[in-house]
């Protein structure tokens, strides 16, 4: 079609002729009496129905009764009964909607001429018509029986719903599409970084706003994806991942391919990568680049995968994959010195250019340039200040691990790379009361949570449980908790300590199970899980599995497990 405003008003025809059909139900409804709205109109009996004055309409008389009402009355016998201010209201849904009707009718005409909205304009035509006359010949002809008027109005949208897809589908400028699905935000945070060197050539999309339709648009689809839980799919696919495995398969030209983002020491490495790229090999697409395992963040790994995409679109390019921001050491403090071991640091970094949110990570470049990045919750809550819960790592053979390592023996003035990741799935929700439970370096996104109420003055109740090893060292943030609770921002705080008193956080949620039920189901409460996947994480989702309701199990549950 050569005109686009021809085209933009053809695409937006079904909806309009919806909308248009709800007014005119709504319309009949009050003709038919079905809608009543509970008013009464109280008439006082009149002597001379001709002393009243009244109109014709449809060959029947229509009177205005005293106190501005307005009857049909044909043959001593009362019909519909309006105010003035509903006829007023009727005729101005009729109005409008009469309006809508002619003017697709006009455009379905000229529409006409184009043989590939012929079908759709012709559908159209006849229902903008039949929606048209329908109510009219429902008033005018007495005996209409309002279940046929609601078969007929039915029966024309769905042939519109039919027709559109014979529409063709709308060509988009670029050729290529980058899709990403992610959780902690690295998957999209790289997809962004591949997208600023290649702009021009692709758009880029969350996979959640992804249709069929929309893959079916593109040339080529480039994926990228996390792996999550057990070798499962990030939050924000799994609608997208459900409508392709109910699609029906077909020969598709669309090219795609999958860079599966994942980490080795999971038995699932990539599971959701591998499955996303089979799901549409099954479906019709065609695999254009083999699916690309990258553990994580490999940055050759990803460089090697873009300079395959890059050969196909034709461009050279090598990314700068990791721009990372440069951090000032402010703080670092140990704030369990007289452990022997698991030494907790708090780590307050400076970065004029950060930004982020509470439930954000820091992703941090340890000093081995080709080493992968690590991700550590933010603690803090005020933008170009962060702050870091870091436990030394102490691996098998005795060493330190690198980045908690490095991150540990900081000293103020330091200079660390490191850059911000989103975490969507794990911002906490405004004005609804909070569960949190963390375990160890897990507490830091709390504080961060914390301080989000405090300066939003937010006051819906928070529960705060939290697990470590001895009362006498672990106490992390103790000074920060005491002043929330005073400030009546935490309500609740209850801690197990698994060496002093032998408690674990499982536990304190069984005695307090009845309590966090009747928060989540009563209060609406959310519930936030942070710390390590095994052993806590593990044991803290059975727990609330037996706990939680289950609408609320899935809607209402939010976890960052390392
Ligand atoms: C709770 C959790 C579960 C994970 N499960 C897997 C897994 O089963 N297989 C895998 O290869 N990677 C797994 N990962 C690693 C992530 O896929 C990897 O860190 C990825 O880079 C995250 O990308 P994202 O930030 O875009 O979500 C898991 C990570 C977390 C935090």
């Amino acid at each position: 079609m050569s005109s686009t405003w021809l085209t933009k008003a053809v695409l937006q025809f079904e909806r309009v002729l919806w909308l248009v059909s709800i007014g005119m139900l709504f319309v009949l409804g009050y003709f038919w009496g079905v809608l009543e709205f509970g008013m009464s109109h109280p008439v006082s009996l009149m002597t001379s129905l001709e002393a009243l004055s009244g109109f014709e309409f449809s060959g029947r008389s229509v009177h205005q009764l005293p106190g501005g009402i307005w009857a049909h009355i044909s043959e001593g016998e009362v019909g519909y009964i309006f105010t003035r201010t509903e006829l007023l209201f009727i005729s101005i849904v009729t109005f409008f909607c009469q309006i809508a009707l002619a003017i697709i009718m006009v455009l379905s005409l000229i529409a006409l001429r184009d043989k590939s909205y012929r079908l759709y304009a012709g559908v159209a035509l006849y229902a903008s018509g039949l929606l048209m006359v329908s109510p009219l010949y429902s008033l005018y002809e007495s005996g209409v029986l309002p279940w046929w008027e609601l078969v007929r109005v039915a029966g024309a949208l769905l042939c519109v719903r039919w027709a559109a897809k014979s529409l063709p589908v709308p060509q988009t400028h670029s050729q290529a599409l980058i899709v990403y699905a992610s959780q902690t935000g690295s998957a999209k945070y790289l997809a962004q970084r591949l997208h600023d060197t290649a702009h021009a050539l692709m758009d880029i999309a969350c996979v959640s706003t992804l249709t069929e339709q929309t893959l079916k648009r593109y040339q080529r689809v480039f994926f990228v994806v996390s792996t999550y839980g057990q070798g499962e799919a990030p939050d924000s696919a799994r609608r997208f991942v459900n409508t392709l495995q109910g699609a029906n398969s077909a020969a598709s030209q669309t090219q795609f391919s999958v860079l599966a983002l994942g980490d080795r020491t999971y038995q699932t490495f990539c599971a959701f990568g591998h499955y996303l790229s089979e799901l549409l090999e099954q479906k019709g697409y065609q695999r254009a680049i083999p699916t690309t395992e990258i553990d994580r963040m490999d940055p050759q790994g990803v460089a090697h995968w873009w300079q395959q995409v890059g050969e196909l679109l034709g461009i050279h390019t090598a990314p700068e994959l990791f721009e990372y921001d440069d951090y000032t050491v402010m703080a670092n403090e140990c704030l369990n010195p007289e452990q022997t071991h698991r030494l907790a640091h708090r780590v307050t970094l400076f970065c004029a250019n950060a930004r982020y949110e509470a439930g954000d990570l820091l992703a941090v470049q340890p000093e081995q340039k080709d080493e992968h990045e690590r991700l550590y919750s933010i603690a803090s809550y005020q933008d170009n200040t962060i702050e870091l819960l870091v436990r030394q790592h102490i691996r098998a053979d005795g060493t330190i691990g690198l980045a908690s390592g490095m991150l540990s023996q900081l000293t103020p003035g330091d200079r660390v790379l490191a850059s911000v990741r989103e975490h969507t799935t794990f911002h906490p929700k405004a004005n609804v009361p909070w569960i949190m439970i963390g375990a160890g370096t897990g507490l830091a996104p709390f504080i961060s949570f914390l301080k989000k109420r405090q300066a939003e003055q937010d006051s819906a109740p928070c529960w705060l449980f939290f697990g470590e090893q001895y009362v006498e060292h672990d106490a992390y943030f103790a000074k920060d908790l005491t002043a929330f609770q005073d400030q009546g921002i935490l309500t609740r705080l209850d801690r197990a300590w698994s060496r002093s008193d032998g408690v674990y956080v499982p536990d304190l949620l069984q005695q307090s199970h009845k309590a966090i039920r009747q928060w989540v189901a009563e209060q609406g409460a959310h519930v936030y899980v942070c710390g390590s996947r095994e052993g806590f994480g593990e044991s803290v989702l059975a727990t609330l599995q037996d706990i939680l309701p289950e609408p609320q199990w899935q809607s209402q549950l939010h976890t960052d497990l390392y």
